[in-house]
């Protein structure tokens, strides 16, 4: 029996245990604007946490403040702390940080070289030069997201001839290949098609435990498929708020907030 396309074998990263996150009266402003303002959380080691809430709200700059890519604009202010199990996330050296925290985008963004070296270029950045075992991570890499077979054979070829529910996937190898302790996904399904969507959805679910996942998403169906804790954020006075925070199963069915309650049976936003 031929194994499914999307049995991946191992999706499994180096090392034991992925960190919890913690953040604590963690603020980002953008000059005067304040996109979220004093979130205490922490996210759960091996979970999947779906970060919900309307446009606005802040969820992509408090995804991008934990492996500290607000850092990349200039006005962007960060107040309070971050933490990988106990360690403050301040005091790690960027490229380790980015190494232990991937990032999955909303749209799928591989470079403009061939599939091969998507993930080859990264890794040599990293130090990794061994062509055998560059090879290796690649061929285990594109197998765990159920590529490989479908470009074992042009592997030569752009990265932008994929397909776009192919080039997430590659996007994700990318990632995996680096070995990350947390992934961060943006909205990772968004631009896909329901077909691509779900394959990307699927392949979450089976990195969880190994992951430790925080997964923005206005598809509120997908959060409460995939996600073993919710955040829900909402504008208040024109800043983004965690309004509540608990178990997937919570948030749906016995919300503590009217403006959860409102939000996730579709009343508000
Ligand atoms: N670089 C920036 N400079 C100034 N303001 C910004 C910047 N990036 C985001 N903002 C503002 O910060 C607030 C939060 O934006 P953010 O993109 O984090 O929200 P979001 O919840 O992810 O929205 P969406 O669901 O539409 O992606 C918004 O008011 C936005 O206009």
């Amino acid at each position: 029996m031929t194994s499914p396309t999307l049995s991946p074998p191992s999706l499994t990263a180096d090392h034991h245990q992925p960190p919890s996150v913690r953040v604590e009266q963690l603020s980002l402003r953008y000059g005067r604007k304040v996109a979220f303002a004093n979130v205490d959380a922490q996210f759960r080691a091996g979970q999947i946490t779906a970060l919900i809430g309307p446009s606005g709200c802040g969820k992509t700059s408090f995804l991008s403040c934990l492996n500290r890519l607000h850092e990349l604009t200039p006005k962007a202010q960060l107040f309070g702390q971050v933490y990988l199990n106990d360690c403050d996330t301040a005091t790690i050296p960027l490229t380790p940080l980015r190494r232990q925290v991937g990032m999955l985008f909303q749209k799928p963004n591989p470079f403009p070289l061939s599939i091969y070296r998507n993930l080859a270029f990264p890794l040599k950045e990293h130090g990794i030069c061994d062509r055998t075992h560059i090879h290796h991570i690649i061929e285990t890499t594109l197998t765990d997201v159920g590529l490989w077979t479908e470009v074992k054979d042009r592997l030569k070829a752009p990265a932008l001839s994929l397909s776009g529910g192919q080039q997430q996937r590659l996007c994700l190898a990318r990632a995996l290949a680096l070995k990350p302790q947390v992934l961060l996904m943006d909205e990772p399904c968004s631009a896909l098609d329901p077909l691509s969507s779900e394959v990307i959805e699927d392949l979450i679910v089976r990195l969880k435990g190994t992951y430790t996942i925080l997964v923005v998403t206005h598809n509120l169906g997908q959060a409460s498929r995939i996600a073993d804790d919710v955040a829900f954020f909402w504008v208040q006075h024109d800043v983004g708020q965690l309004i509540e925070f608990g178990s997937a199963q919570e948030i749906f069915t016995h919300p503590q907030d009217p403006l959860t309650a409102a939000y996730v049976s579709g009343r508000r936003g």
